[in-house]
C-alpha cells in the first residue's frame, strides 16, 4: 500500500474536477510511480468505507479532498486505526475544519505541505454517537445544513440565501440541557457544540475552541431578534461573538439535551435528523492529524 492515499469527493465544493487531478500529478507524480493512491468516493458514506480499508492495508496519511462532509466521513473511517493520520486538501464549501488548522486553501500549497507534513493529534466530538470533528449542533443551523443539501447548488451565496429565507420562519424549541452538573431550562434557537473555532468560510461560532483541550465549546442562542442577529452575523464574522452578549459560553466535556418537541441536528454541517433525546461527548484526542 501506498504511503499516502487521496479520498476525493468529485462532489464537493463549487470547483473542477480537473483542477485538482492535475495539481496532484505536479506535486506528486503519477499514480503508477506508487507513492500514492487516488480513490474518488461513488457516494455519501463511500469515504468511511475507503478510509478504513486504507489504513488496515497501512496506509500512514488519508487525505480527505473536499469539505467539511468529506472530512467527518474519512475521520469516522480512521477513528481507532492507530498509526494512520488524516491530511485535508480543502475542496469543499465552507472547509471549516481546514482553516481551523491552516490548511492552506491553495490546493497546489495544499497538496505541497502534505509532502512533509507536521503530525499532531486532536479531539473529536460526538452527537448520539456520531463523530465530529469541526462543530455539531441543535435548532437553526441544522436547519440551514438540511435546505442547504436540498437547495440543488453549492457555496458561499446559496448558503446566505438559504440562511436568510429560514431566518423568516424557524422558531426555537424549550429544552433542557445538563451539563457540568447543572440543568438548564431554555429556549433553543442555536445550540451549539464547537470542537473547532469555525463553521466555515471563517464564520467563527467559537472563536476560542481548541483541538487539544480535551472540551467542547458549548453556544446557545436561546432567541434571535433581527437587531442580534445583526451582531451575531457580524460577531461570527469578526471572531468577537464571545463578547458581544449575543451568546452564552461554557465549555464541557458531555452534555444531555431533551427538546420538548423534534429538533433538527447536524454534525459537522450534514444534517441528521429530528429527535428530542440528544448525548453529547468527547473522545480526547482521539484522532492524528497530518498538516
Ligand atoms: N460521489 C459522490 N456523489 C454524491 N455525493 C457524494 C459523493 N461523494 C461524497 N458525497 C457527499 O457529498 C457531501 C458534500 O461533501 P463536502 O461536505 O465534502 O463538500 P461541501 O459541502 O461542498 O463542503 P463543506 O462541507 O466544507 O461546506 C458529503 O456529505 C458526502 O457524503
Amino acid at each position: 500500500m501506498p504511503r499516502t492515499c487521496f479520498i476525493f469527493n468529485p462532489t464537493a465544493g463549487t470547483g473542477r474536477r480537473a483542477d485538482f487531478l492535475t495539481l496532484l500529478a505536479r506535486q506528486f507524480g503519477s499514480e503508477a510511480s506508487g507513492d500514492y493512491v487516488l480513490c474518488p468516493t461513488e457516494g455519501p458514506g463511500h469515504a468511511t468505507e475507503l478510509a478504513r480499508t486504507a489504513a488496515q492495508a497501512g496506509c500512514r496519511v488519508v487525505v480527505a479532498v473536499g469539505g467539511d462532509g468529506t472530512v467527518n466521513e474519512v475521520g469516522c473511517g480512521l477513528l481507532h486505526q492507530e498509526g494512520t493520520a488524516m491530511g485535508i486538501v480543502p475542496r469543499g464549501s465552507g472547509n471549516g475544519l481546514a482553516r481551523h488548522l491552516k490548511v492552506p486553501l491553495n490546493l497546489g500549497a495544499a497538496l505541497r505541505r502534505l509532502r512533509q507534513p507536521a503530525f499532531s493529534r486532536m479531539d473529536v466530538g460526538t452527537l448520539n454517537g456520531r463523530p465530529f470533528f469541526c462543530t455539531a449542533g441543535l435548532g437553526f443551523d441544522a436547519r440551514v445544513s438540511q435546505q442547504f443539501a436540498l437547495a440543488g447548488s453549492r457555496g458561499l451565496s446559496t448558503y446566505l440565501r438559504v440562511t436568510v429565507q429560514e431566518y423568516q420562519t424557524f422558531e426555537p424549541v424549550p429544552v433542557v440541557v445538563e451539563t457540568n452538573g447543572l440543568t438548564l431550562h431554555t429556549d433553543c434557537y442555536v445550540l451549539a457544540f464547537a470542537n473547532a473555532s469555525q463553521y466555515g468560510n471563517n464564520a467563527y461560532i467559537a472563536p476560542n475552541a481548541d483541538l487539544q483541550d480535551g472540551l467542547l465549546d458549548m453556544c446557545l442562542m436561546d432567541a434571535l431578534p433581527p437587531w442580534r442577529a445583526v451582531q451575531v452575523v457580524l460577531g461570527m464574522a469578526l471572531g468577537t461573538l464571545p463578547r458581544t452578549g449575543g451568546a452564552a459560553y461554557s465549555h464541557t466535556r458531555s452534555a444531555t439535551v431533551r427538546a420538548a418537541t423534534p429538533i433538527g441536528c447536524h454534525a459537522d454541517g450534514d444534517y441528521l435528523g429530528h429527535a428530542t433525546e440528544f448525548e453529547i461527548g468527547l473522545l480526547p484526542l482521539a484522532l492524528e492529524v497530518a498538516v
